[in-house]
């Protein structure tokens, strides 16, 4: 039997499942916070994998890749050492920076044709922009830019040559998915100069890894990739599969064949790890909406899902718009939390567990839609992430979307990917290798409500603007 791991450092935690390479059966797993907050020192990454690693979870094991939250702005000196802590993907500030990058390039449709996506704060590249135009300091020392995952990977293979894959270097807004190539010319214009970049192996090549104390028979790193991009290969999705993630972020996305082209900007057009691409919708907003209702009306999330049970479809007309973090899709960074149509009657606490769970799922009803029109075809809408463990979540997604939503077996699907991944890189072979399911996959169905759409489309509109 030999072992591979798969590493998901997404925004919260660090999770690691322990994997058989030949049928991907599970042997392990564990798991470790990260710091809250949208600027983390990367090594509180490190600590945290350390952390889950510990107590021989990785013995035996020869094979590993990392999956990480895409775009998070890695800033390195000279000698490698990190500049400042890490901004995030959901940190906002950079928000301005990124409205300037698209106007200097002559607009969204320029962006889009330039590297697949419009940059918005997330990306690296609007953070490398903030960097330079706020903290002159930081930039003059930062000679090279990597993302989580290339970081992480670069620690595990003893601080050898720096390698992303197409999947994450696809979320800079400097690397063209659609062109496999930099657009160094893009991170010049952003930064004021020049920086290194990591080189962008291939999907399923093999790094040469560094035992440490914790993993004694390490010796293969897959190149790694974003944690959407190894959710997509962890599920190992198909045509028609349309995956709605309900983590910190929350997620649409699909694995296509060829690069999508969104001009408005709501589906990003990225790379997935296995060569094709990932069109994918992502808001700010998801699991940490159910988290705040809970907190605010006292309870914990299985008290909070039968309370929103509870409550009829629309929350007898009490709307959540779910902008607590501020909103990446639509693109209003500074918008907050709305809670429209209170009455004397209506604002009990099963109406507003209702409302709060209704609203996070009609932002991520509006991100299937965005897939849809641009072209996505969705037969079935898969629910993941730690969102996805909510009753409430999984009893009302199909009412909302309209449609089944098959909910798989609980299992790390990002770090499941990465773990796929490194059998990959340790099999040496052309494909990635087929594992069986998971576990099976629960379809939930339910009368479709159309109306609380509009509903909360009336409320979003009053946010917007004018069109
Ligand atoms: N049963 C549940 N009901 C609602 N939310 C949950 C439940 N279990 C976990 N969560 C939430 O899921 C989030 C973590 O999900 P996860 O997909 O691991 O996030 P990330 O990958 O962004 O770190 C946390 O905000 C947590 O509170
Ligand atoms: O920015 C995006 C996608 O573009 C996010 O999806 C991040 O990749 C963080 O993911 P989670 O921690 O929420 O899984």
């Amino acid at each position: 039997m030999r072992l591979v791991a798969g590493v998901d450092s997404s925004t919260q935690s660090t999770k690691i499942v322990v994997r058989r390479a030949e049928d991907g059966v599970l042997v392990r797993s564990a798991r470790a916070p990260h710091p809250e907050g949208t600027e983390v020192d990367p090594e509180a990454w490190w600590r945290a994998l350390e952390e889950a690693a510990s107590g021989g979870l990785l013995e035996g094991v020869e094979a590993v890749a990392v999956a990480a939250q895409q775009h998070g702005m890695v800033a390195l000196d000279e000698s490698g050492k990190v500049v400042r802590p890490a901004l995030l993907w959901n940190d906002t500030r950079s928000a301005g920076a990124a409205a300037d990058l698209v106007a200097e390039l002559g607009g969204p449709e320029a962006w889009v044709r330039a590297v697949g996506s419009v940059p918005v704060g997330s990306f690296t590249v609007s953070k490398l922009r903030w960097l330079a135009e706020h903290e002159p300091g930081a930039a003059e020392r930062t000679a090279s830019v990597v993302l989580p995952h290339d970081w992480l990977t670069w620690r595990l293979t003893g601080g050898a040559e720096p390698v992303t894959d197409r999947g994450d270097a696809s979320g800079t807004g400097y690397y063209s998915a659609a062109d496999g190539a930099y657009r160094e010319d893009l991170l010049r214009a952003a930064f004021g100069r020049g920086l290194g970049v990591p080189r962008v192996g291939a999907p399923g090549e093999a790094l040469e890894c560094a035992p440490g104390p914790g993993w004694p028979e390490l010796r293969v790193a897959g190149v790694g990739t974003g944690d959407n991009m190894g959710a997509a290969l962890g599920l190992g999705i198909g045509p028609g599969d349309v995956v709605v993630s309900v983590g910190t972020s929350g997620t649409a996305f699909a694995s296509v064949g060829a690069p999508v082209a969104d001009p408005s900007g709501a589906v990003a057009g990225f790379a997935d790890a296995a060569g094709g691409f990932l069109p994918l919708v992502c808001t700010l907003n998801a699991a940490r909406v159910l988290d705040a209702g809970a907190a605010a009306l006292g309870v914990g999330h299985a008290r909070f899902d039968e309370l929103a049970l509870s409550a009829p479809p629309g929350a007898e007309g009490l709307v959540l718009l779910p902008y607590l973090e501020g909103e990446r899709t639509p693109n209003l960074p500074e918008a907050r939390g709305r809670l429209d149509g209170v009455t004397v009657g209506n604002m009990t606490p099963a109406n507003l567990a209702r409302a709060f769970v209704e609203g996070m799922l009609c932002g991520l009803a509006d991100a299937v839609d965005a897939l849809v029109d641009n072209g996505v075809p969705v037969e079935r809408v898969l629910l993941i992430g730690g969102g996805a463990r909510s009753e409430a979540v999984r009893s009302i997604a199909p009412r909302v979307f309209g449609r089944p939503v098959a909910v798989p077996a609980e299992s790390q699907y990002v770090a499941d990917g990465a773990a796929r991944q490194a059998a990959w890189a340790l099999s040496g072979a052309a494909e990635p290798p087929v594992w069986g399911a998971a576990g099976g996959v629960e379809v939930r169905t339910g009368e479709p409500v159309p109306w609380v759409r509009e509903r909360y489309a009336e409320v979003r509109a009053g946010v917007e603007g004018p069109a």
